[in-house]
């Protein structure tokens, strides 16, 4: 039996995954362990079967033990752990969702609905390192997976819309406090429907300006407003998060050696935990819509082709629609004024789900078929 060590587990992202294992019944037949980095000896979660206290996640000698951990604690943690237990000579498989070891050459970035040839083809040559990619980058190849899957993009630009749990829980709080106090700085006209909605805006842009507005975590208004810009800035210009979409993507597709040109611009709005994002892309020849469709649809389970119509585009291609499900919509497919290799597309994903948790699950369930 599989002894598996899970740091992080508490978190939003692991609290994400051991709902989805307890659902899907994935503790049975294995050995969980549960790691903390704060509370060594407490009781552990109640996911069904009978788990020992807490242990401390830095203990290399009780991480040793283990023939596989997965980690959703952060890049903080896999920095400080991981090179000295490999160093100890672990040879255990290592599961994780930060980003520190993604580009790694011995890290395989995991998504297998997408690149499951290329999971086994690690496996198969003794690769122990497998990492879950940026959930933007994620949700895009399980939404146009059909597209990469016939070789047709020659280029493409993601334009994201993405949510607030992509910060951290914090943030998400930061939003709905944000929300309430705009709310609240105009409720008494809001209640009176003959006052003029111009006195409601300014009431809300001098709250938005004011400084006791909560902006500790965001640093600046993200409801009401938008923020054109996640993570740190790279040397060409590119914020981390938009360099991300072409090396995390062309590595996943274990296409490297001739990459895919992907670029765009990544933005936070105030949606909680679902990421949107908008395409433009250059196919390498003129397909006709209902073949891109088509093979969008049979690419994996879960992407869902919606129909380029109002109706059916406010129903079920929004975050409201997705989160909380591991649908991925991708609609608006219609081809771009420019000419018929120019294809427009805007996908939906729970950044938690195929955004994070997911793929690590299902990487855990990969091994135990081997
Ligand atoms: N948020 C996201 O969208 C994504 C995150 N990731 C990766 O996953 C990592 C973890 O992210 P996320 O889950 O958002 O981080 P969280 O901040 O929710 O959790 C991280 C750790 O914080 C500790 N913690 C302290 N106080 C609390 C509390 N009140 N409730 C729960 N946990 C608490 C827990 O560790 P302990 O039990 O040891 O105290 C927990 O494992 C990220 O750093 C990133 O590398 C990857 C993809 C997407
Ligand atoms: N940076 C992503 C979330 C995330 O955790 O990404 P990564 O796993 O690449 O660090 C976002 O803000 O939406």
């Amino acid at each position: 039996m599989l002894k598996v060590g899970f740091v992080g587990w508490r978190g939003m992202v692991g609290s994400v995954l051991m709902q989805r294992m307890v659902e899907d019944g994935d503790f049975n037949g294995i050995e969980p362990v549960f790691f903390t980095t704060s509370q060594v000896g407490q009781a552990g979660p109640d996911v069904g079967v009978d788990v020992p206290p807490l242990k401390d996640a830095f203990d290399l000698e009780a991480l040793k033990a283990l023939d596989v951990v997965i980690t959703c604690q952060g890049g903080d943690y896999t920095k400080e752990v991981y090179a000295d237990l490999r160093g100890a000579g672990w040879k255990g498989y290592w599961i994780d969702a930060a980003s520190t070891l993604r580009m790694v050459d011995e890290a395989t970035i995991i998504l297998d609905p997408v690149n499951r040839h290329v999971i086994d083809a690690q496996l198969a040559k003794g690769a122990k390192t497998f990492v879950g990619g940026n959930c933007t980058v994620s949700l895009m190849l399980m939404g146009l997976g059909g597209l990469f899957e016939a070789d047709l993009i020659e280029w493409m630009t993601s334009m994201t819309y993405q949510a607030a749990s992509g910060s951290g829980a914090k943030h998400m709080r930061e939003l709905l406090n944000q929300m309430g106090a705009l709310r609240d700085s105009a409720a008494a006209e809001l209640a009176d429907p003959s006052s003029a909605i111009l006195d409601i805006d300014r009431k809300v842009t001098a709250a938005m300006r004011s400084g006791d507005f909560p902006t500790d975590n965001f640093g600046a208004p993200l409801a009401g407003s938008l923020l054109p810009w996640i993570d740190v800035k790279r040397d060409n210009g590119q914020s981390k998060e938009e360099w991300k979409g072409s090396v995390e993507t062309n590595k996943i597709l274990g296409l490297q050696d001739n990459p895919i040109p992907i670029d765009g611009l990544c933005v936070r709005i105030g949606a909680m935990r679902s990421h949107s994002q908008a395409f433009t892309i250059k196919l390498k020849k003129d397909v006709p819509i209902d073949e891109i469709e088509d093979r969008l649809a049979r690419h994996n389970d879960w992407v869902k082709v919606i129909p380029n119509d109002k109706d059916a585009t406010i129903a079920g291609l929004t975050p409201a629609a997705a989160t909380g499900t591991l649908s991925v919509p991708v609609g608006r497919l219609r081809k771009l004024a420019m000419g018929g290799e120019y294809l427009s597309a805007f996908s939906v994903g729970d950044q938690l789900l195929w955004g994070a948790a997911e793929p690590l699950k299902r990487m855990l369930k990969i091994l135990r078929e081997q």
